[in-house]
């Protein structure tokens, strides 16, 4: 089985954002690619939570996922939607992710969990939760051979839902993403990588790279790694492209026979010695 992630720099001009994904289904394709992930916020990226709103209506968002399951289905490949803005009944949004099966069929969806509010210097804070709901559910998909487990970018930095994932069964964590700069600099590639060797699981993240039409400017470098932790393919810069990589199950057998840490896992209990110094 190969599997796919697309780096995009997604605009805020949803037909555009969707024909880059189409094409890229389609190269994908005929390089015999079953499995293809788009990054966090691929079909949209805006600027304003205005914006959002005018455009995530029912609409807009039945009539989008109608043209992602047509590409799906003219593709045959298993199509994820990294991440796209869907109405929460509280007036905030959903920042979900979409998996599509090669019959276009939605077979599941996916709320990011952990929402960014964070201060990165040289960035404006991000206060991801004034706009979105998070979502309170962990999700693993089988997707052909494999199941997947599903995150979405700042969720990386949590390793308990990974470690949840994992006890679900998962082994290969999808972590579509739309990092900073400086953090991704900085962090990027070791996160994922510790995802992967954490949980004896392939890593897919399909990332937003370069400057954006929004103002943002997001990190790129998408990776594909082994349960051993090794890089397979990196999109090595901002651009936008396809990385495509073998995935051999026998990989997870292996990593996982070699290093047990599950079977290994302990329980322990926690003591804090305030000595009075
Ligand atoms: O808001 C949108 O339109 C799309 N969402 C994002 O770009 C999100 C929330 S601002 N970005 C991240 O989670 C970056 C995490 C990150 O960079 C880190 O963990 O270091």
């Amino acid at each position: 089985m190969k599997i796919a992630a697309l780096q995009m720099c997604s605009s805020m001009q949803v037909d555009q954002n969707i024909d880059a994904i189409a094409q890229a289904a389609q190269a994908a394709a005929s390089q015999g690619v079953s499995y293809l992930q788009t990054p966090e916020m691929s079909v949209m990226f805006a600027e304003r939570r205005a914006q959002l709103d005018e455009w995530a209506t029912a609409q807009n968002v039945e009539q989008t996922l109608g043209a992602l399951a047509d590409i799906a289905r003219n593709n045959a490949l298993y199509l994820h939607i990294g991440s796209m803005a869907v109405p929460a009944e509280d007036g905030r949004l959903f920042n979900r992710a979409f998996l599509f099966s090669p019959n276009g069929e939605l077979l599941t969806t996916y709320d990011k969990i952990h929402l960014f509010d964070a201060d990165v210097e040289g960035d404006d804070p991000y206060r991801e939760s004034d706009n979105y709901r998070p979502g309170e559910e962990a999700v693993v998909c089988p997707v052909g051979a494999i199941n997947l487990g599903f995150s979405i970018c700042y969720d990386v930095r949590f390793a308990h839902l990974y470690a949840a994932l994992r006890e679900g069964d998962a082994n290969v964590m999808a972590v579509p993403a739309a990092f900073t700069v400086p953090t991704g600099e900085a962090h990027w590639h070791v996160l994922l990588r510790a995802r992967a060797i954490e949980t004896g699981s392939f890593v897919v993240a399909a990332a937003q790279g370069g400057a954006h039409e929004n103002g943002r400017n997001t990190y790129g470098h998408s990776l594909i790694i082994d349960p051993w932790g090794r890089i397979l393919a990196e999109k090595a810069d901002k651009s936008p492209g396809l990385i495509i990589a073998p995935l051999d199950l026998n990989l997870i057998k292996e990593a996982r026979m070699r290093l047990p840490t599950l079977a290994n896992r302990r329980e322990f209990s926690l003591s804090v010695n305030r000595h009075m110094s």
